[in-house]
């Protein structure tokens, strides 16, 4: 099932029309060309000509130009639901060469409920599944070795910033239910937007890049803090926790960068780009994040796919400068990040669409799923405490995993 949805609103998708994997350096040109040629050749009738309205792709991005393990893939559902705000639509993809309406589209599932209706019908009610948890590739040692060395490449003036990962390994007793994951994380994370595409499951709060006509926005995060429930007491925990975020000059430095990162790499697509001179905080369940929303308005037509291309890898999952960070990472980090930290989202045939960073998530095959998570590392970041910013993050899919 392929998903992209927030606070009851989004796409859901089933079955397979077209599928491209893509790698190396101009995959997101690669994808973009691919669709272009797609929807150029496709019959299309369309009687609600909104957003995600008529074909639509699901994509998911690999972080690096090329993953050992994984390609960057556009998927094309054969039955689409789309649902925003009073409005509600299906649209069906036949496959090129077969004869409409053949094969007949899979019988329609109930999509995913929303944080309104967090029960759906197609999912088992059976939510006991025991899940035993292992460290990944990068063990909790191994993770805060790497940490202490990117802060002394950092300091020796090799990069400003680095971010990096480790993932943690789960193993139910029976396959998990994406239905019931994702139907958990989006009744727990409403602010996030809760995808699946092609095994890689998640609730992002972090919004890389929405096209929609000229007008672009993005929601760049960097900077987190959260409640240590086993040492902070009493009420006001939360809101000291929120003035400490907004007053750390090592989370604004971190931010700050993220910031300037989106801002340049879309600066030049756009006639106008506003970029607030302050963050703000936003609070999720599990943590809090500085938080800064830009929105612009295009020059010139260009494809989400083509900005994305353009926009990844920001500093909020690379470093700065973008290059030295991303050698650093592939030095320091003994990952491989997959589609992890990649571009995740969905395109239309007018080259709208909506891209999200792929965080919170995990790569979920049958009873075993490798989450991930990581941290923005700046000459003041301390290895045991980013191992817990870690931690914090993992909690949204280990709570969507076991239940
Ligand atoms: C890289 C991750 O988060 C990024 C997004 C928000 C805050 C971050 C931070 O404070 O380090 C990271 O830049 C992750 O969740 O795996």
């Amino acid at each position: 099932m392929l998903t992209w949805s927030r606070n009851g609103e989004g796409l859901t998708g089933w079955g397979e029309a077209a599928r491209l994997e893509v790698s190396g350096p101009d995959r997101f040109a690669e994808a973009a060309r691919w669709w272009r040629e797609l929807c150029a050749a496709a019959e299309v009738a369309d009687a609600v000509g909104a957003s995600g309205c008529g074909p639509v792709a699901f994509g998911s991005f690999t972080f690096y130009d090329r993953s050992p393990s994984e390609a960057s893939v556009l998927l094309v559902p054969e039955v689409v639901l789309g649902l925003r705000a009073d409005r509600a639509w299906l649209t069906t993809i036949t496959p090129a060469g077969a004869a409409a309406g053949s094969p007949p589209p899979p019988p329609l599932p109930t999509p995913p409920p929303s944080p309104a209706a967090p029960t759906g019908t197609a999912a088992p009610t059976n939510t006991t599944n025991t899940v035993t948890w292992a460290e990944g590739r990068v063990t909790e040692q191994a993770y805060m070795a790497a940490v202490a060395r990117g802060v002394e490449r950092i300091r020796s003036g090799d990069a400003a910033k680095i971010v990096l990962a480790r993932d943690l390994v789960a193993t139910a007793e029976a396959p998990f239910d994406v239905r019931r994951v994702l139907a958990r994380l989006a009744g727990r994370f409403p602010d996030c937007w809760t995808f699946s595409v092609d095994g890689l499951v998640g609730a992002t709060p972090e919004l890389l890049l929405r096209r929609s006509g000229d007008v672009v926005h993005s929601r760049v995060l960097a900077g987190t803090a959260w409640r240590d429930t086993a040492t902070d007491d009493a009420a006001g925990a939360a809101e000291a926790v929120v003035e400490g975020l907004l007053h750390s000059a090592k989370d604004r430095e971190e931010h700050g960068y993220a910031v300037r990162s989106v801002a340049d790499a879309l600066a030049p697509y756009c006639a106008e780009l506003a970029v607030p001179e302050e963050p703000r905080a936003l609070c999720l369940p599990n943590v809090v994040h500085l938080s800064t929303d830009l929105s612009g308005r295009l020059a010139s037509p260009s494809s989400v796919l083509e900005l994305v291309g353009a926009v990844h890898p920001s500093a909020a999952v690379c470093g700065t400068p973008t290059g030295s960070a991303e050698r650093l990472i592939a030095e320091l980090e003994g990952l491989d990040r997959e589609r992890y930290s990649g571009p995740v989202g969905w395109v239309d045939a007018s080259g709208d669409g909506e891209f999200g960073i792929a965080l919170r998530c995990g790569r979920i095959s049958g009873r075993t799923a490798r989450l991930f998570a990581g941290c923005g590392i700046v000459a003041d970041s301390r290895p045991e405490r980013e191992l817990a910013e870690t931690a914090a993050k993992f909690a949204a899919m280990r709570g969507a995993l076991e239940g």
